[in-house]
């Protein structure tokens, strides 16, 4: 049997409708309770430089509230350092960030910065945290991730996805078979391949059928849809789709 597939969901865009308004409601932290009780196997948040969706003072509301391993996103800079080194959450994936961008539009380019990306690998598993590295599906990143000892990497599933949305069905496979090959050369190299990023109900079902892959993140797609047939419906749903894939 394929080994268990996580699912790890991003409650980012709960802050995102609660930042709109500016008050507390609605409250991330209702969704991590949710996510443990449907049985979800993890949190990911991702703190941005600006706080347009996650604020400080929620990440420890977080961890407080469910047992559930947090997986803290974060971009490779001295006060995300600082932060994740204060709040020790269980994960820390390192992504690419530009305060412009609607939303992480590409992989983290780990071969281009070794030399920033190094001590801050190096001080986050020093401190027992499990660092992920969310890279783009290619073996240049890949060799990166092994140079920098980094025990996991996350492929960026965007481009995958887009061209799910779009029909471009002969660059969906392109795409997802660069995903697979990716995902067996990290796990060949003993790094765990996660994966995420514009996943849907529609689009899950090849990428958790690759079999190396340990855990999938989601977000955006999962909120949206909560609000049709709420939170819980839609973590059960998504569960199924991937465990029906494995
Ligand atoms: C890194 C990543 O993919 C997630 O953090 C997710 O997309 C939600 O955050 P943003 O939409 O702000 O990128
Ligand atoms: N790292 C990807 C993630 O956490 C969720 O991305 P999305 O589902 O919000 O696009």
């Amino acid at each position: 049997m394929a080994n268990p597939l996580r699912l790890g969901v991003n409650i980012d865009h709960v802050a995102t409708i609660r930042n709109a308004r500016g008050g507390d409601h609605p409250d991330p932290v209702r969704a991590a309770e949710i996510v443990s009780r449907v049985g979800g196997d993890g949190i990911t948040a991702h703190l941005r430089e600006d706080r347009r969706h996650i604020r400080d003072g929620d990440l420890q509301r977080i961890m407080d509230a469910t047992d559930l391993p947090l997986n803290l996103e974060m971009a490779a800079t001295d006060e995300m350092l600082e932060i994740a080194l204060r709040h020790e959450p269980h994960a820390a994936c390192i992504v690419p960030e530009k305060r412009e961008e609607r939303t992480t539009e590409g992989g983290l380019d780990a071969a281009g910065q070794h030399n920033h990306l190094a001590p801050i690998v190096s001080r986050l598993s020093e401190a027992g945290i499990r660092v992920s590295l969310f890279i783009e599906p290619d073996p240049r990143q890949i060799e990166a991730a092994i140079q920098l000892k980094a025990p996991v990497v996350e492929f960026h599933t965007g481009r995958y996805a887009h061209h799910m949305l779009d029909g471009e069905d002969a660059l969906a496979t392109e795409e997802l078979r660069r995903i697979s090959d990716a995902a067996a050369l990290a796990a060949k190299n003993g790094i765990e391949p996660h994966a995420g990023h514009g996943l849907t109900f529609d689009n899950v079902q090849p990428i958790a059928a690759i079999p190396q892959i340990a855990e999938l993140n989601i977000g955006h797609y999962l909120v949206s849809e909560a609000i049709f047939i709420g939170l819980e419906e839609s973590i059960r749903r998504m569960r199924a789709l991937m465990d029906e894939a494995r």
